[in-house]
């Protein structure tokens, strides 16, 4: 990774809100994304460059790039897209395509194929769409998923040697889940002795890296209550407690497993510097809950920088110029924060 290359946003899907927070992320912040450039579709993005200019101003120019490096002769205030997908005529904001599910896709592809070879610095990803991409033929549930499969390849391993982990941040509060996108039933039968260990195995170097110091990682419980000593489940027994003893004899900083209804109030309050979470809505409402605006999705494990906003395409907002684009700038702000190792 170098970390001095180019930066890549990818545009999301382009039914949407990403093309156009990435259009303002740019037209509002030259500084932050000087030396970024946008992996999607010219066309698509010029529309969106329409679609957020204010009544009577003229829309950002949008330039085409062929390759990254040239992003530096693009002059301040003009947006940089480099073609990494094609979006066809007859996609429409706000509307589930497969098209759209492949141009989003095939520009995540790009990026992280170009950040593994050293073309990009890292990529910060606006939203897709799921059942798109699904529709696309990808068969990865999510970004995290796609990414993953890319490093493994990339590193000539299975996905399963390259284990990764979702963080959602803010200023306030981090949390690492222990499982991503599945179903609440299979999500409880993840949490084993294994996929918590790897989970504290991962936060801890990743935190490591990001605070400078070892971090305090508080572990939720699955049940209400941590289990109420066994009165209402089991898992922390006989999985939680075990994995977490067994992190603390690595020399790991952790501590649990806590209340899961108290432990994110405690983090906020200072106690911890993120909570293992044990399924995808446990770790993740509470940092939405605290604003949309705020919150950056990080992916944990892999050899590349790779951020996005929580949240997700906004469909109903689509076209309207009116979508929020803090928390991609939260976004971009944190790869260029990971990129220069503070
Ligand atoms: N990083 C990613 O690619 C993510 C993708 N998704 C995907 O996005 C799709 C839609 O997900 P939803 O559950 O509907 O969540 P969503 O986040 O797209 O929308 C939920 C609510 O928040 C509002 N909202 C979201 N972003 C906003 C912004 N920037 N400014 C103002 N309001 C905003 C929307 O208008 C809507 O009312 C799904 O396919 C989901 O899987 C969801 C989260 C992250
Ligand atoms: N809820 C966050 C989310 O689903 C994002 O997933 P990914 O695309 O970052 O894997």
């Amino acid at each position: 990774m170098d970390s001095t290359a180019p930066l890549a946003i990818t545009m999301g899907d382009p039914a949407g809100i990403g093309p156009e927070i990435v259009v303002k992320a740019f037209r509002d912040q030259p500084e932050l994304t000087r030396a970024a450039f946008v992996a999607g579709d010219l066309g698509c993005m010029r529309k969106a460059a329409v679609a957020v200019a204010a009544p009577g101003t003229p829309p950002i120019p949008v330039a085409l790039i062929e390759s990254p490096l040239q992003v530096m002769q693009v002059p301040p205030g003009c947006l940089p897209v480099l073609q990494a997908a094609a979006v066809p005529t007859g996609v429409r904001w706000g509307e589930v395509s497969a098209s759209a599910g492949r141009a989003a896709g095939e520009s995540v592809q790009w990026a992280a194929r170009a950040a593994l070879a050293g073309d990009v610095a890292g990529l910060v990803t606006a939203p897709l769409h799921k059942e798109a991409l699904s529709a696309a033929g990808f068969e990865f549930p999510g970004h995290t998923e796609l990414l993953q499969y890319e490093a493994a390849r990339h590193a000539g391993v299975s996905p399963t040697q390259m284990p990764v982990r979702m963080m959602l941040a803010n200023q306030e509060l981090r949390t690492v889940l222990v499982s991503i996108h599945m179903s609440l039933r299979h999500a409880i039968d993840a949490v084993t002795f294994e996929g918590i260990s790897q989970t504290l195995d991962i936060a801890e170097a990743s935190l490591q890296r990001l605070l400078g110091r070892s971090p305090r990682l508080g572990v939720a419980g699955l049940n209400p209550h941590a289990g109420e000593g066994g009165l209402f489940g089991s898992e922390e027994r006989e999985v939680i407690e075990p994995a977490v003893a067994a992190a603390r004899a690595r020399g790991i900083d952790a501590s649990g497993p806590h209340a899961p209804d108290t432990v994110f109030m405690r983090a906020r309050q200072g106690e911890f510097d993120a909570v293992i979470a044990m399924y995808h809505d446990q770790g993740l409402i509470p940092v939405k809950y605290l604003g949309v605006e705020q919150g950056v999705n990080v992916t944990l494990g892999l050899p590349l920088v790779r951020t996005s906003p929580d949240h997700g395409t906004a469909f109903d907002l689509a076209g309207t110029g009116r979508a929020d684009a803090s928390s991609l700038i939260e976004a971009i702000r944190m790869a260029r924060r990971m990129l220069r190792g503070a």
